[in-house]
């Protein structure tokens, strides 16, 4: 039987992609998608196509864009409209400062009628484009749009799996972004593999606090876009929260390492809007918020390290 008179969303059969937003992420997208012989427009703010050119006839709509670019853009594509069947895909990993919600909450919001799907995983851009194989989660409300975005980016070097659980695949990519500071600054510092892996084991403990706090799954948070992106950001030099963190603890001031870092570093943002977030709900996270006085300027790196050595004993959960 073919499965595509099942579904409503065709699978086998090239589509019409839009992507908004191209920084580096958008880019390395679009050339997937375009590797399985899709239809790919970009756009971007600074490039020549409008965004009802790139929109028009689009069956998946893809934001790329950075945290701080999520409203405006939600706004614009609003103006333009959407047809109702189609889907739309967020791969930013970030959180809205005022509202406090992420990036697919504010496109649900914004098409209440679309299906969303959330897509994140260990995804270092750079890697992907030299063409080494990665794999990522697609997750949404509605299933069947989560197993299209599936069939429609899986390729020989991208393997995706779905996910039931968005909030939990989304805030795996995004709070991540904290650790990733605080294990370059663990790196930067050169503390060695011990430190290290008690950072991650601790900050993979933060991330699910914090994450079951706000409705996820503590399962999510062990998976691809959980521990998988923990693992990769984490790990490595290419990943620009890591390079942060790093840079702090040459005790390079924040300005002059965001003055020359190619691309978005999340993790900043996102910091300020978790710990306040924490601080609201008593939810203890002390690795991101040392990160946060770190970031703001008010503690050192090693005083970072002593606060976090230093704290009252406990038991491990
Ligand atoms: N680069 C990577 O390896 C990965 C990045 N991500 C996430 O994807 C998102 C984008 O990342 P990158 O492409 O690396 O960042 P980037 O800094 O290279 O690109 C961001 C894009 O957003 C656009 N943008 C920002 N504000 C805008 C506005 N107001 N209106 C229109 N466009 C606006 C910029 O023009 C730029 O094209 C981030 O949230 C990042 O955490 C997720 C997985 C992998
Ligand atoms: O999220 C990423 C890989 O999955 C990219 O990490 P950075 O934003 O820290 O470069």
């Amino acid at each position: 039987m073919n499965s595509n008179l099942l579904s409503p969303f065709p699978s086998d059969t090239p589509i019409a992609i839009a992507i908004v937003g191209g920084g580096v992420w958008g880019q390395t997208l679009a050339q997937l998608a375009g590797d399985r012989h899709h239809q790919v427009k970009i756009w971007s703010r600074r490039g020549d196509l409008t965004l009802p050119e790139a929109l028009a006839g689009a069956s998946l709509v893809l934001s790329a864009v950075s945290m701080k670019g999520v409203k405006p853009v939600v706004e614009q594509v609003q103006a333009c409209g959407l047809e109702p069947s189609t889907v739309i895909v967020t791969v930013t990993k970030g959180l809205d400062p005022s509202d406090r919600i992420t990036p697919s909450q504010l496109w649900q919001q914004a098409f209440p009628q679309h299906s969303v799907v959330v897509l994140a995983g260990p995804n270092l851009s750079k890697e992907i484009n030299q063409g080494l194989p990665a794999a990522t989660t697609v997750a949404s409300q509605n299933p069947q749009a989560a197993q299209w975005v599936q069939q429609v980016f899986s390729s020989s070097r991208f393997r995706v799996y779905t996910n039931d659980d968005p909030l939990g695949v989304e805030l795996g990519g995004t709070l991540k972004n904290v650790l990733a500071i605080a294990a370059g600054v663990c790196d930067g510092l050169h503390l060695g593999t011990n430190a290290k892996a008690a950072l991650l084991t601790r900050g993979l403990t933060e991330m699910i606090r914090i994450g079951t706090h706000w409705g996820a799954k503590p399962e999510t948070f062990y998976g691809l876009s959980g521990l998988g992106d923990l693992l990769a950001t984490c790990n490595s030099p290419l990943s620009r929260n890591y390079q942060v963190g790093y840079q702090l603890a040459q005790e390079k001031p924040l300005w002059e390492i965001l003055d020359h870092l190619e691309g978005t570093a999340e993790g900043i943002n996102t910091t300020e809007v978790l710990v306040q977030l924490a601080q609201t709900h008593h939810i203890p996270i002390p690795i991101c918020t040392q990160v946060d006085l770190l970031l703001q300027g008010k503690i050192s790196p090693h005083q970072a390290v002593h606060a976090l050595m230093l704290r009252d004993i406990k038991p491990e959960s």
